[in-house]
């Protein structure tokens, strides 16, 4: 049984019946797969709009957003309960300070996270923003190192400020596709995962609230999509993905770094190499050796 704690997911009557029926439609079709509980972490830099996000899913001001940068004791899990199923979204700090990764919020997401099971991670992003640095590629290496790298098996990339207009005369999904290949180059590195276009979707989210309204009433972006809705199945659709989740247990947080499972081999396989290979070649200088003084002496 939920927690008494948990309360009802009023939120989803904020949105439009439209939204609601697919919504409700998407969380009928997991309870159909036996999930009745889904957790999903939240994380990013600094104020891409991860707070945001997480309102605009549950369709309540359930955690603070601040235009400048948070001093919220984050992290923080919201959980919603609707007709049996559980739905809990973590919001977390932001991931950079001064540049850098933030180790200890790093930490301290980590031990928040312990003994939790996360589904899906939401790496949230801008898609205003031109280019990929390397702060980038840290936060991704970062993920990877704390979570291993199967948790971007339960990945989405998250593209908020989506109702932009693109600048150079850009189409819209021109841009989107540039900015989503980029970001998802950085992805595929730290995550190692080769064929990365086709193994982690990416979804644009618009929290603003002149964001354009379509006749039901649903917010679209530019290109016609509710984003909502769409943020919802493209969930259920990692879900079904066929990964595991993520369960954080203290070894994962006090342990080696999960990605350097199987490197014990190494100094074996450095033996065999010493012993079979090196030995090998040491064998034959000597009977070089050998030969050649044999040969002298004749
Ligand atoms: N126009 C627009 N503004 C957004 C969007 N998402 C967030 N913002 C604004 O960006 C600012 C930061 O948003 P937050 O949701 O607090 O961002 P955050 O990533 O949680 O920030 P930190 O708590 O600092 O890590 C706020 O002023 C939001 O109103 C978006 O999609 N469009």
């Amino acid at each position: 049984m939920a927690s008494p704690l948990i309360r009802e997911w009023t939120g989803i009557q904020q949105f439009p019946p439209a939204t609601q029926t697919t919504l409700i439609e998407l969380l009928a079709q997991l309870k159909e797969k036996d999930v009745s509980e889904l957790t999903i972490l939240v994380m990013g830099k600094g104020g891409v709009g991860k707070s945001s996000t997480v309102n605009s899913i549950i369709g309540e001001r359930a955690v603070t957003v601040s235009a400048f940068q948070s001093e919220n004791p984050r992290p923080v899990m919201v959980s919603r309960l609707r007709s049996g199923f559980t739905f809990n979204i973590i919001d977390t700090p932001g991931l950079v300070e001064g540049g850098y990764v933030n180790d200890q919020a790093l930490e301290m997401i980590k031990r928040f996270l312990l003994n939790k099971t996360i589904d899906v991670l939401l790496y949230v992003d801008r898609l205003d923003a031109y280019r990929v640095d390397n702060l980038d590629r840290q936060i991704v290496n970062a993920i990877t190192d704390s979570f291993g790298k199967d948790i971007w098996r339960r990945g989405i990339v998250v593209l908020t400020h989506a109702q932009l207009s693109p600048p150079d005369g850009l189409g819209y999904d021109e841009f989107f596709s540039r900015r989503s290949e980029a970001l998802l180059k950085v992805v595929g590195l730290g995550a190692k995962i080769k064929k990365i276009q086709d193994a982690i979707p990416v979804v644009l989210v618009e929290n603003s609230g002149r964001c354009t309204k379509n006749d039901s009433d649903e917010k679209i972006l530019p290109n016609g999509v509710a984003w909502i809705p769409n943020v919802v199945k493209t969930i259920t659709e990692v879900v079904s993905n066929g990964s595991k989740s993520i369960f954080v247990d203290k070894k994962l947080i006090d342990g080696p770094n999960p990605n350097e499972k199987g490197k014990w081999f190494i100094p074996l396989i450095a033996a065999f190499q010493y012993f079979f290979i090196v030995g090998h070649y040491q064998n034959l200088i000597k009977k070089d050796i050998a030969a050649e003084k044999e040969s002298s002496k004749s």
